[in-house]
């Protein structure tokens, strides 16, 4: 595997959320997080726990009762290019175009870093080749995404993300599709970007994987029950909780693990 561009910049984000509603509906609840430069936050909790609103919202694609803060900074008065180049998202099931080739949706990744129109700099070309290549899509790049299977799919967005070399990296469920050795792939590359100071916040339903970030944020109803270490007792007390108690939580050769019970 090849290493990441070092990160320059990792700007500070910070949510405090009073409320926020859909169709009508409160889903979010008062909640604040702070992604951590260096540091791999994983969002779990049961369907409907409000992890994928709560990303977005993060993003900044939501409107919400609150503050949204980055480097101290209402992060609706950053220039969006700006902003674009700080935040990387990866969404669930995002629109694209199915008709570009897969080198073309990992270039989409580099627009916040381009002027108006300009061809891609050798800068672009270089990034969108280290994304792809180590997300393992470098060989189709030439293909559609439309003939791509689910996981080889799911590489060229993750590559996407990564090309923007951004900070800050915010992924919904990324491990959608994954077969178990691209997942451990997936949990190098987290690990190189923390690494280099990046802060990476994860939505994850691989209960095994969130187990090993730096830090848990535990969600049900709309609320974040629980912030801590995968290794504390306490998280894992809030885990069986909100998964009511449908689970063991093991050591195995020095490795949490989580068992459906
Ligand atoms: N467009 C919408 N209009 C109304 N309610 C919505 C909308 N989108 C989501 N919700 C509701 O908001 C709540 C939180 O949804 P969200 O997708 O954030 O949950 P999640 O924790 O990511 O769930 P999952 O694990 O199933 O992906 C759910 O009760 C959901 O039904």
């Amino acid at each position: 595997m090849i290493r990441a561009h070092s990160l320059s910049v990792v700007p500070r984000l910070h949510i405090e959320l009073t409320t926020l509603s859909l169709g009508g509906r409160a889903v979010l609840h008062p909640l604040a997080l702070a992604p951590v430069p260096g540091e791999w936050m994983a969002v779990v909790g049961p369907n409907g726990a409000g992890k994928s609103t709560l990303l977005r919202t993060m993003a900044g694609l939501l409107p919400f009762d609150g503050r949204l803060m980055l480097d101290g900074r209402d992060a609706a008065d950053w220039p969006a290019r700006e902003r674009a180049q700080h935040i990387a998202w990866l969404g669930q099931q995002e629109i694209t175009a199915e008709d570009l080739s897969a080198y073309d949706v990992v270039m989409l990744g580099r627009l916040p870093h381009q002027a108006w129109l300009a061809p891609a700099s050798t800068a672009d070309r270089a990034a969108v080749e280290q994304a792809m290549q180590q997300t393992q899509s470098w060989d189709w790049r030439d293909r559609p995404l439309s003939r791509l299977s689910g996981g080889e799919r799911q590489r060229v967005l993750l590559a996407r993300a990564l090309a923007v070399q951004s900070g800050l990296l915010l992924m919904d469920e990324p491990l959608a599709h994954l077969d178990p050795p691209h997942q451990s792939d997936w949990v190098r590359l987290v690990r190189e970007r923390v690494s280099q100071g990046g802060a990476v916040v994860s939505v994850l339903h691989e209960l095994n994987m969130a187990l090993q970030a730096d830090r848990l944020v535990v969600m049900a109803d709309g609320r974040i029950v629980h912030q801590g270490s995968p290794r504390d007792a306490d998280t894992h007390a809030a885990l069986q909780d909100v998964f009511q108690h449908r689970l063991m939580i093991l050591q195995v050769q020095g490795r949490w693990v989580a068992l459906n019970a």
